[in-house]
């Protein structure tokens, strides 16, 4: 960490020469209210369960804005999030927090695995144990829980431990987990982070289920490309060990500005109003503690 603030300081190439400036584009809220109804009726014919719509949302960074100096605040500010500082060549800068594990390996062979979902917001004081949740949030988690079960039965794992549901903290969020853990060792499996990482990918806390028809309708219906937003990252065999994150409350950083994305999981008892909110309160995320 003092390597990477000594770093920001001292250096005095421009990161922004490296960066493009980026392409218009027409943040609609009437398109995505429109699109939340659009999934809500497609759920209501019953072919779908849940379907999670996204957007985005370009913001003016400030002048003192430096991702290395943003990336040490946003690791100061998550002790439970995997903040990553990613540069593509031709992909651009990513800068996120995402409370999402999708896999886990560790040098022992565990395989972890969670289901999140269900949002609300909340004030720095709040203590975990005041959480209460609603039908519709603690329907929408347990269709995660449910997509992930289902990937078990299909590799016929029934040795796997499940913890939760629990409240869990994310920043200015709280959301409803479940972890699923599995002794590789136990199940002899050596290849289950592999085998569960192609079943899972994307899962339904950022699709929906079923999973190709959903991946379909929001290719259709969101109408921009998400980039690696819901794609996922994170260290592979280091030091023996594989983690891998959902990339959410993720920002792609431009010269003088960047897009953050964001997605709110639709189900039939679904109100747009608040989904729109659900995505705006997603962004605070990073705009709480970065220079916008
Ligand atoms: C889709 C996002 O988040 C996911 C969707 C959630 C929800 O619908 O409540 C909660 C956590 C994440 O699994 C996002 O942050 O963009």
């Amino acid at each position: 960490m003092k390597h990477l603030a000594s770093f920001s300081e001292k250096d005095d190439f421009d990161y922004r020469d490296f960066l493009a400036s980026p392409v218009n584009f027409k943040s609609s809220k009437d398109h995505f209210l429109t699109l939340v109804e659009n999934c809500k009726a497609s759920i209501t014919d019953g072919y779908y369960q849940k379907i999670v719509p996204s957007r985005r949302e370009k913001f003016r960074t400030d002048k003192s804005f430096h991702p290395v100096k943003e990336l040490v605040k946003l690791c100061e500010a998550y002790e439970n999030a995997f903040v990553s500082l990613v540069y593509l060549p031709n992909q651009g800068l990513w800068l996120g927090a995402t409370p999402e594990l999708l896999i886990s390996v560790d040098e022992d062979q565990n395989f972890e695995t969670i289901s999140l979902a269900g949002t609300q917001e909340i004030q720095p004081a709040f203590e975990l144990s005041q959480a209460s949740w609603m039908q519709k949030e603690i329907e929408e988690q347990a269709l995660v829980s449910r997509y992930i079960i289902n990937c078990f039965k299909k590799i016929r794992l029934r040795e796997y431990e499940e913890y939760g549901p629990k409240t869990v903290k994310a920043g200015n969020l709280i959301h409803l987990k479940t972890s699923y853990k599995v002794n590789m060792k136990e199940v002899n499996f050596p290849q289950l982070g592999s085998v569960m990482l192609d079943l899972l990918h994307p899962t339904s806390a950022v699709c929906g289920m079923p999973m190709l028809p959903a991946a379909k309708f929001l290719q259709e219906n969101e109408n921009y490309d998400r980039e690696y937003y819901s794609g996922y990252l994170g260290p592979i065999n280091y030091e023996g060990a594989t983690a891998l994150y959902v990339n959410l409350r993720c920002a792609k950083i431009y010269k003088h500005d960047m897009i953050l994305f964001a997605g709110a999981g639709v189900t039939e008892d679904s109100d747009p109003e608040k989904e729109w909110m659900e995505t705006e309160i997603k962004f605070q995320t990073l705009l709480n503690i970065i220079q916008a």
